[in-house]
């Protein structure tokens, strides 16, 4: 067998995606260390994909479009079952990277039953249950002795917090808290896995204690009888119905009528109400949303992924699609050959790597953070809010976008459940409104953002972060780009800072100058807030692309360091176009740049196009990840789109009850009625 630097080669392969392979100009496997930013962590994604492979009882027993939801959820817990119980031969104890991808493996992105009970109920019990709390919890969390959710979501109330209107109510005479809705809008709407699986919440209430509103505070809550499983008395709860995607999840409904639970259930790591209702405020009035970070600070990869699903579907899939003639003397080209198609994809593959490079940053962040908090530091929460608020907003934007740009690349064939991105486009587009909806989010930075404006405008840019600190800095005249022999990432990240930095003072502006028209504060602040959240995204994506600098810089393998070179200068010149409305209005850049700008573009589009399909196989997903006919990584595509056709449930008999309860009598009387 040759050697070959894309790992995904193999013989019997479609020979026109093996073409592609063999132009690739680096190591696939090296490629994936720098996707899951470690050589141990790639090698042990391939090892747990091969393992799964040798285990047919982990694999779908039919595809998944042709279940319905109440199968969908019975055979993934079923195979949920089973990955417990085989956890420690697969996976290391307790690694969540692992166990992300054990759960992408065997169970999909659609969900399934203890999903939220990984990324926010565990989550929110380790960072905000006390020591001795997490004995009694925690333990049984992890061993899966009991499962959980994160409630806070209300029919009435998503974004608006300090409004939700369950109530958590101090009995200082029996020490326990009352929980209760008030009202249909008062019902916790929305919790993952809270209809039918868990029987234990994280519950986000307002603290009332002696008549006074301390605002929302988190307290585990048993929902369920743990023998039975039956609702206990004073709950109702049940499945809140289907959803675009992601229906595997059980999202669920829950009311309370006056149920009491233990002063003690309140989670008292940074808070506490002592028996006499004495309250013991926190160090930081935000410490309790640390189960909404976590999420924000790990979806920046997880929409990453996705993104990259319907990218790896759509390059190899046109690699394999022959339509039409660019040389009219010369046989029908792949489809990936068009300009247009690569304008498509390719950009969305450079922001797939960018968006999976600001993820490992942000999740380092929130690590750190994570840290400091446990003994008490609070410095950098503002900041890590700012962060993942501006990120999830703007990488679950594009990503949505690139889905669907990759469905529509793959023609009628992208329209057909056998690629499955509706399912990836459906769950990935959830992003922008779970975990803080995108406007909203962006506004949470835009304040952040005003601040840093506020300090520039009184002369103290010293103490800007170093996030921000480029507010302060003074900026050329004019973009250096094509106005220097070498023009290199810099002068691209001056440009864009320059953007961002434009944008922020003057949002900053228009708000403190209606200020001074005599505007109260908040209807200033509504009245600019589109332009806030301008300066929200031009100052995320320089994040994205300083991130992506970074990486870049760190690179040594001189082959990865040469693609991921160009993946740069297309991902640097796509999102000057993409923006350049910033960047003309005010003269900084000239139509003549923009046209150097638009050269290079296009000359990185073909630059790429030898490694596109390296690229895409470098994030290493297997068939049974990927869930696509058109995705598979042999490009045997028609064949199997015919078997999957053959195998879907309306081909099971020829005559369908339908046809002959209505559309034959119906046939039958109008060719009667003609007699
Ligand atoms: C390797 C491990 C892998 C794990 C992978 C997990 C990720 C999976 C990713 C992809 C897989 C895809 C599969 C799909 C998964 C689906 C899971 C979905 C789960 C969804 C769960 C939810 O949606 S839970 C509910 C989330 N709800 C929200 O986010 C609500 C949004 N609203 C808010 O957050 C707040 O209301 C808001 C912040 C808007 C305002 O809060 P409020 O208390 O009203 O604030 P206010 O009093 O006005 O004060 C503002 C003030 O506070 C500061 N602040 C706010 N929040 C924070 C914070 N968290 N930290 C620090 N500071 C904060 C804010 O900055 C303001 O400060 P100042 O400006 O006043 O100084
Ligand atoms: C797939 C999925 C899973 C979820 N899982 C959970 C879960 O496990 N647990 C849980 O508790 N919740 C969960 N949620 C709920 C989710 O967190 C909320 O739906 C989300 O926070 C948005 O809140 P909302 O629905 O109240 O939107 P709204 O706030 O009603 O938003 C409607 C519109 O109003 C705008 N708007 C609202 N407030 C403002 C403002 N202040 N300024 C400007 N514009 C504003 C928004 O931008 C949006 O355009 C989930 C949601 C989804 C879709």
């Amino acid at each position: 067998m040759v050697h070959h630097q894309n790992k995904a080669i193999r013989e019997g392969d479609n020979p026109d995606l093996t073409a592609e392979r063999v132009t690739g100009t680096f190591d696939t496997h090296s490629m994936a260390a720098q996707i899951y930013n470690s050589e141990a962590h790639a090698r042990r994604r391939r090892e747990i994909t091969e393992i799964i492979a040798k285990r047919p009882e982990l694999h779908d027993t039919k595809p998944f479009p042709f279940m319905t939801r109440e199968e969908k959820i019975l055979e993934s817990s079923r195979k949920l079952t089973l990955i417990t119980k085989h956890m420690n031969e697969i996976i290391e104890p307790n690694n969540s990277n692992e166990m992300f991808h054990l759960n992408n493996e065997v169970l999909g992105i659609e969900g399934h039953p203890m999903a939220l009970h990984g990324i926010m109920f565990i989550p929110a019990l380790t960072a905000q249950a006390s020591e001795e709390q997490q004995k009694k919890w925690l333990t049984r969390a992890i061993n899966r002795e009991i499962v959980g959710t994160y409630a806070q979501t209300e029919l009435g109330h998503g974004t608006n917090l300090q409004n939700l209107e369950t109530t958590a109510t101090y009995d200082v005479a029996t020490q326990e808290f009352v929980l209760h809705t008030p009202t249909i809008t008062g019902l916790k709407w929305w919790p993952g896995n809270l209809g039918k699986s868990s029987n234990y919440a994280v519950v986000v209430a307002l603290m009332f204690i002696k008549g006074k509103n301390y605002g929302p505070h988190t307290f585990m809550v048993p929902l369920r009888d743990e023998k039975t499983h039956q609702p206990l008395k004073g709950i109702t709860i049940g499945d809140i119905g289907p959803k675009i995607a992601y229906n595997v999840t059980d999202n669920g409904f829950l009311g309370f009528d006056h149920y009491r639970i233990p002063r003690t259930n309140l989670l008292m790591r940074h808070t506490r109400v002592e028996p006499d209702g004495t309250y013991v405020k926190p160090p930081h009035a935000k410490i309790n949303y640390s189960a909404m970070v976590h999420v924000r600070s790990h979806m920046i990869t997880g929409q990453a992924i996705m993104l990259s699903y319907a990218l790896t579907i759509a390059t190899r899939y046109s690699s394999v699609r022959r339509q039409g003639q660019i040389d009219t003397t010369q046989p029908e080209v792949k489809v990936l050959e068009y300009q247009t198609q690569q304008h498509r994809l390719f950009p969305y593959i450079a922001r797939a790597y960018a968006f999976v490079f600001a993820g490992a940053e942000t999740v380092k962040l929130y690590e750190r953070v994570l840290e400091e908090v446990a003994t008490g530091n609070v410095s950098l929460m503002a900041d890590l809010h700012a962060l993942t608020s501006g990120l999830k907003s703007v990488v679950s934007h594009y990503t949505a976008q690139g889905i669907e740009q990759a469905r529509m690349a793959c023609g009628g064939h992208g329209y057909s459940q056998a690629s499955y991105m509706s399912e990836i486009f459906g769950v990935a587009v959830g992003g922008c409104t779970y975990e803080g909806e995108n406007m909203v989010m962006l506004l949470q930075l835009a304040r952040y953002l005003v601040k840093s404006a506020s300090l520039v405008k009184t002369g103290q840019s010293s103490k800007l972060g170093p996030l921000v600190a480029y507010l302060g800095a003074k900026s050329d005249s004019t973009s250096l780009i094509d106005r220097t022999p070498t023009t290199g990432f810099a002068e691209y990240v001056k440009t864009f800072q320059h953007i961002a930095r434009r944008q922020t003072l003057k949002a900053a502006d228009k708000f403190f100058g209606l200020m001074e028209k005599g505007e109260k504060r908040p209807i200033a602040w509504n009245k600019s807030s589109v332009e806030l959240n301008r300066a929200s995204r031009l100052h995320t994506r320089l994040y994205i692309v300083e991130a992506f600098v970074r990486r870049v810089e760190e690179v040594a393998d001189p082959r990865l360091k040469e693609v991921l070179t160009d993946l740069l200068h297309l991902h640097v010149n796509y999102e000057l176009l993409d923006m350049s409305t910033y960047a003309l209005e005010d003269g900084f850049v000239s139509s003549s740049q923009l046209d150097y700008v638009r050269d290079q573009l296009y000359f990185y589009l073909a630059k790429i196009r030898p490694n596109a399909v390296s690229l895409v196989d470098s994030w290493e997903f297997s068939d049974q990840e990927l869930r696509s006919v058109l995705g598979r990584r042999d490009g045997h595509v028609y064949e199997n789109l015919f078997a999957w056709a053959k195998a879907s449930p309306l081909n099971k008999t020829d005559v369908l009850p339908s046809v002959d309860k209505y559309l034959k009598p119906l046939m039958e009387s109008a060719r009667a009625s003609k007699l």
